[in-house]
């Protein structure tokens, strides 16, 4: 029933699942739980995710919980062929392969919603939106459905906003659990590994230039300056821009920064923040890269049509010839490094287990409870739950408020 590329991988795939199991340690609590409760039986769940070895554990635990679980990649550049030939092997629905072609993409994705899911997970809300416009007749089945990613959060709110969206999601990106790790630390450390892993370059004494200084900017900034690099954020938030200069960063605008810029890194999740005549005062030799949602950061078509010719010199790497001769690269197709490029990794487990639990939880919530029509924040309960079980793992152990401590909180009357 699965579509992937060779399940010959598949061995390959589950050594790789395994080891992230290892590491996933809130993940792993939860599929014992659902494996005794069996929160998901007789349901099916559909997910659009990035297809790797993390996301695979996530089914697992869906699937230790009862349930049908049918998945695809949530980008055509991010699937670990491995491991979908591993999650196909372990019973898995699995639907994709790295490096497909836009219709082979949403054909996949049309494959997980034939099975009729009754709960949806998403990243970027291309299931959702590809749910509405195209396969309408499974509408109805949908309990409802679970966001991963900013990007996907505002489509989501957006289309709510129009009054088209049909059933509730959770947000599963605005639990404190998720963006403050994932979108800060997660993105931080996975791109500035993707890069470094893509380019063999160093870092240190490098102008890097975030554009962006949300969850993922300060982490990505945190990250570089960590490494050395000279450190430049531009913004178009007055109040996050005044905290990157003083957390320690320059700030600048985009034209200014992008003259001095060795490496670029995006992540706004908005489009053309490198476009238009932003090319012609690039240095030359200057890394341009995407850790932001989908390839529309970076204006390809722009730079395309500025150049005379365009090479892959290095896996991920494409090389853009000026007409004046200065050289640009574009990492990744200009999609989210951290993911797309060939030695994207993703997260660290340690990371995604938070994330994945908080997908976990939120998926039981929407079957167990009559969600009303609305994209929502995942409930504090599930933030809470994963946070301590994640400290517990962690094997760090915090104070408890005392009564006194309680009652002077919540009292009024007691001042100098
Ligand atoms: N690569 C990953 O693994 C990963 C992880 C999490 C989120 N994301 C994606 O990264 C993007 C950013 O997510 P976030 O949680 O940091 O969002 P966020 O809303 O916290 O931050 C985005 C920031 O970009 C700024 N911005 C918008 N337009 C800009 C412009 N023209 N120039 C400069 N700055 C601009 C906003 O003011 C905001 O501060 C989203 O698309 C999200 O889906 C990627
Ligand atoms: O390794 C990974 N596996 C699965 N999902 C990931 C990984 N790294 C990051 N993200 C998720 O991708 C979203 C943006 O598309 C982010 O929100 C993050 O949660
Ligand atoms: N699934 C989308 C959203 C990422 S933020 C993508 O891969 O670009």
């Amino acid at each position: 029933m699965s579509n992937v590329k060779d399940m010959s991988l598949a061995n390959e795939g589950i050594r790789k699942i395994k080891w992230v199991q290892k590491h996933m340690p809130v993940l792993e609590h939860i599929k014992k739980e659902f494996e005794e409760e069996k929160p998901f039986e007789g349901i099916t769940i559909g997910s659009c995710l990035h297809l790797e070895p993390k996301t695979v554990n996530l089914g697992l635990t869906l699937q230790a919980g009862g349930a049908e679980v049918a998945m695809t990649g949530c980008n055509p550049l991010s699937t670990h062929d491995d491991a979908a030939a591993g999650a196909a092997a372990l019973g898995l629905k699995i639907y994709g392969w790295r490096e497909q072609t836009d219709e082979e993409y949403y054909e996949a994705i049309d494959n997980v919603l034939s099975h009729k899911p009754d709960v949806i997970i998403d990243d970027g809300a291309d299931m959702i939106m590809y749910l509405h416009e195209k396969r309408r007749e499974l509408l109805g089945n949908i309990k409802g459905a679970c966001e991963e990613t900013t990007t996907g959060v505002h489509r989501l709110e957006a289309m709510h906003a129009d009054g088209v969206l049909k059933f509730p999601v959770i947000a599963v990106n605005d639990a404190y659990t998720k963006y403050l790790f994932d979108n800060r630390y997660g993105t931080g450390q996975s791109s500035l590994d993707a890069i470094m892993g893509t380019t063999n370059m160093l870092i240190a004494g490098k102008n890097v230039v975030v554009c962006g200084y949300g969850w993922c900017g300060r982490g990505v900034a945190s990250r570089a300056a960590g490494l050395g690099a000279n450190v430049i954020v531009t913004e178009v938030d007055p109040i996050r821009a005044l905290e990157a200069r003083m957390d320690g960063y320059r700030v600048m605008k985009i034209r200014e920064a992008v003259q001095i810029a060795d490496l670029v890194i995006t992540v706004t999740g908005n489009i053309d923040i490198i476009h238009g005549d932003d090319f012609k005062y690039m240095k030359d030799g200057c890394m341009l890269s995407n850790s932001g949602h989908f390839n529309v950061e970076i204006n390809r078509q722009d730079l395309e049509a500025q150049s005379v010719s365009v090479e892959e010199v290095r896996e991920s790497i494409e090389m853009f010839t000026m007409k004046d001769g200065r050289k640009i690269y574009l990492l990744a197709d200009g999609r989210l490094v951290n993911l797309a490029a060939a030695r994207g990794q993703g997260h660290p487990a340690e990371i995604m287990d938070m994330s994945f639990a908080v997908q976990a939880l939120s998926a039981k919530y929407i079957v167990e409870n009559d969600l009303s029509l609305s994209v929502e924040k995942a409930p504090d309960a599930i933030d809470y739950d994963v946070a301590r079980l994640k400290l517990k793992a962690m094997g760090i152990e915090i104070d408890d408020l005392s009564e006194r401590q309680k009652d002077y909180l919540s009292d009024w009357r007691e001042g100098t």
